[in-house]
């Protein structure tokens, strides 16, 4: 990292400054080592820096606004040349991040303004890939109760631009699950209440204009002509109309009701996709003309959505009334679809509407826009705007006083959203599907309202201590005065209050009040269901029937996941568990098992973590408890962005994913850790941890130090294990023997564990430091410690994965275990 120039603005307040920064950042490497985004810096830690302050701006009332434009442009000129030289992703970056730490401190304490960090951060988020600001977003989110404790008005407009203009930036699709952290950062440093970001003016999106072939194709008249319409022109939605469309919407044009025959795809296609524009501008259908033309496109579009289904379904099981594809032309087209801002685009295309329109999903989104502006236009009668009556100061904005939706359109509107509903719900998931959108469009309803009523300030009163002592009492009472239900399925207890105290004492020890059945009990009793099933008289004892033997099966599967997790995976059904009751599994797996029950299973199950530099012996020593042990141990296999190298198998050495899929898992929050390395990214998934502690085994992982780091920083429960290597000289011997290790990447390597052994001194991360000199006595020390430390012990993080037993013990104490 270049230590911070000097501005060159000769103001030697600003020179002074910028040596204070760069004094700042030495002391904070000091404190903090390690090259990570945590843990964050506090006040205290700069305070030899910040009681140095004084020197600067000398005297109690000194120009406020004049010491916060000095530190604004010392910083500025600091950070600029900081992301000017160092890549986010070296460790050097650490320095930016300890700045920001700095000014958040100077920010809390009145020093500088409070806005002074998002502006940097805005100027780091425009400075970097889509890629790198997700590591701004790891650093915002792991900040941002502190940075957005304080002086959040000030803040507040700059938050909303930065994060504006990086959603900007992202697809919708392709970043879905980065855009939606981006959003809950924004909701969660801006109060509910604070109206910076709502469209009170009720503005619409009109950019995103959906464009599509204006000239009718001769597809279906001269077929042989298809190419010719390469020269078809593009025109928007809102353009004027082409012969096709005027022919097609002229039809309809005196208002008459739906055409039951439905039109062909080439006449229904301008008329559907010119919807778009009352879709993306319901305004304009406060013109009559535009209505008109709005009520028999959407009426043209349902009887063709409505033919479509028909046909699909009276053609189910054969091919026959599928649409094939016509080839596609090659044009710039595909280039102006995704232009103007990563806006959600259709495929227009004349030739794929035949089949876009075949897809369920297709129609359901258009429907979907459909239903949402016939909600609108429904807001405008009397009866909708009764219900604002009341309203005191409504926003005229949002309202449209001066529309209202006559009768005769009203009815139509609200007959075309019944069809719609029925359309929807008909198919086979339509009506869960429906019961989503509905639930959303209710909860946007509000927001509506919330901006008719002018967006009143959101606040919730405080409780006081009383009214609050009083509730607790309450909750208290409500919860422990009713005698609380035995849980589902105990067996009785009368007979302890009647019978002789000793003789009900010796019922109570009867196996089977507390014993698990076995396991053959339930083959048998699920046999002789599906027997009886056979031969049911009615439905009614059918559905009984069944729900016997659903329990059964349940209740049979609770206890199989105990010792027969395998087999589960050979069910498809639920109807037929026959796999978990077979005595022998089958080939591979019956030897596994057997090889399983060899090994020696540690006191202690939390999963293992095996710390160490590249080439210390962690797979060396993983491979010989793996061999040694058998079916105790499982190695978690890591997600790499890389691809294999010779040898290396999927699902063995590593997951190897493309960025997207590894991006995906991150921003969902499943690694436990994660990791970058010349520019190739490793993770570690949580889950597959928790799925190797629920079968049964004790999960290890090899870790780097940043990864055990951030793993730990994590909240991930486990034993870590640093393996050191006897000296840098053998390490080096070691490494050199790895085929395809440059002598950089050899630097590179010996330079990261004379790191490592250096952090393994301070104790704080590891539970235990093996060094490998010779293997024997590494690999018994690592027994040792694996085995002979009694639970409970060298728990890092007490509120991790839960070991298989904790797991059953619960089920127990819910009574779940218990089956009768
Ligand atoms: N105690 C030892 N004495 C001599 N050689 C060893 C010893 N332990 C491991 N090795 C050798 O060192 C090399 C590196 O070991 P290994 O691959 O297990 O390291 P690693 O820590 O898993 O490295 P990486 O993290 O890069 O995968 C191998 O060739 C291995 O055989």
């Amino acid at each position: 990292m270049p230590s911070a120039r000097t501005s060159g603005r000769n103001v030697p307040q600003v020179d002074a400054f910028v040596d204070l920064l760069k004094e700042s950042m030495n002391h904070a490497q000091s404190i903090k080592p390690v090259a990570t985004i945590e843990p964050p810096l506090t006040k205290s830690d700069f305070e030899p820096i910040t009681a140095r302050l004084p020197t600067i701006f000398p005297g109690a009332s000194h120009d406020k606004s004049r010491q916060w434009a000095v530190i604004e442009t010392a910083a500025r000129d600091v950070f600029s040349n900081m992301i000017a030289s160092t890549s986010i992703v070296s460790p050097e970056f650490v320095q930016v991040w300890n700045l920001l730490d700095f000014l958040s401190v100077l920010s809390d304490g009145g020093q500088c303004d409070p806005a002074l960090l998002f502006w940097l951060v805005e100027e780091l988020l425009d400075s970097q890939t889509v890629d790198a600001c997700r590591n701004v977003f790891d650093f915002l989110e792991s900040r941002r109760e502190r940075i957005t404790a304080k002086n959040v008005k000030q803040k507040a407009l700059v938050i909303l631009r930065s994060c504006n203009d990086l959603l900007r930036r992202l697809s919708r699709a392709e970043d879905a699950a980065f855009c939606g952290r981006v959003y809950i950062f924004m909701f969660q440093s801006i109060p509910p209440g604070d109206r910076s970001s709502v469209n009170l003016r009720g503005e619409y999106h009109v950019e995103n204009e959906t464009i599509f072939e204006e000239t009718a194709t001769s597809s279906q008249d001269t077929p042989d002509k298809m190419d010719v319409d390469t020269s078809a022109g593009l025109e928007k939605s809102d353009a004027k109309e082409t012969k096709s469309t005027t022919k097609a919407v002229s039809s309809d044009a005196k208002n008459k009701p739906a055409p039951e025959k439905p039109l062909d795809t080439d006449a229904l296609y301008p008329i559907f996709w010119s919807l778009q524009r009352f879709f993306s501008q319901p305004t304009t259908l406060f013109d009559a003309t535009q209505l008109t033309k709005f009520k028999s496109g959407v009426e043209a579009t349902m009887s063709a959505f409505e033919t479509v289904e028909k046909i699909q379904k009276s053609s189910k099981g054969s091919d026959e009334g599928k649409v094939v594809p016509q080839k596609r032309k090659s044009s710039g087209e595909d280039e102006d679809l995704r232009s103007s801002n990563n806006n959600p685009k259709y495929l227009t295309g004349r030739e794929l509407f035949a089949l876009e329109i075949s897809d369920l999903y297709f129609r359901r989104h258009i429907l979907i826009q459909a239903f949402i502006v016939l909600d609108f236009l429904l807001s405008l009668t009397p009866q909708a705007r009764a219900k604002i009556a009341n309203v005191a100061t409504p926003n005229k904005s949002v309202v449209y006083s001066d529309q209202n939706l006559g009768g005769e359109d009203a009815q139509w509107a609200k007959a075309m959203k019944e069809r719609i509903m029925t359309y929807i719900q008909a198919e086979s998931d339509g009506y869960f599907f429906f019961r989503v959108v509905e639930s959303v469009i209710s909860r946007d309803k509000n927001w509506v309202r919330w901006k008719v009523e002018a967006c009143p300030l959101i606040e919730r009163p405080p409780v006081f201590p009383e009214v609050f002592n009083e509730a607790r009492a309450n909750a208290k009472r409500r919860a422990t005065s009713k005698r609380s239900k035995p849980p589902m399925g105990s067996l009785p207890l009368g007979f302890m209050s009647v019978e002789q105290s000793d003789l009900a004492m010796e019922k109570l020890k009867d196996p089977a009040r507390w014993k698990l059945p076995d396991l053959a009990v339930f083959k048998d009793k699920i046999a002789n269901d599906d027997l009886d099933l056979d031969f049911a008289k009615d439905e009614k004892e059918k559905s009984e029937l069944i729900e016997a033997k659903a329990s059964k099966t349940w209740r049979a599967l609770r206890i199989a996941r105990r010792s027969r997790l395998a087999t589960f995976d050979k069910i498809d059904d639920w109807q037929k568990v026959d796999a978990i009751f077979r005595d022998q599994p089958d080939d591979e797996e019956a030897e596994e098992e057997t090889a399983g029950d060899s090994g020696r299973r540690p006191e202690q199950r939390k999963p293992i973590i095996l710390s160490g530099s590249s080439g210390v012996g962690k797979s060396t020593l993983v491979s010989m408890l793996m061999e040694r042990q058998k079916g105790v141990f499982g190695k978690i296999i890591q997600h790499t962005t890389r691809s294999p190298k010779d040898g290396e198998v999927e699902g063995q050495d590593f997951h190897f994913v493309d960025s997207k899929e590894f991006n995906t898992i991150r921003d969902g929050d499943y690694f436990l850790e994660f990791t970058e390395r010349d520019e190739v990214h490793f993770g570690t998934n949580r889950k597959s941890a928790d799925a190797m502690v629920e079968s049964g085994k004790v999960p290890i992982i090899q870790l780097s130090r940043e990864g055990t780091q951030m793993a730990k920083e994590n909240g991930f429960s486990a034993r870590v294990i640093f393996i050191a290597p006897p000296s840098l000289d053998e390490l080096q011997a070691r490494l050199k023997k790895a085929e395809g290790l440059t002598e950089e990447g050899l630097q590179s390597s010996l330079k990261a564990a004379e790191a490592d052994i250096e952090q393994s001194k301070s104790g704080d991360l590891y539970d235990t430091v093996i060094t490998n000199d010779d293997l024997e006595e590494a690999y018994k020390a690592l027994e040792a410690f694996i085995y002979e430390t009694p639970q409970g012990a060298n728990d890092i993080n007490g509120n991790g994965v839960s070991s298989e037993e904790d797991v059953a013990m619960k089920d127990e104490a819910n009574g779940e275990g218990n089956p009768s």
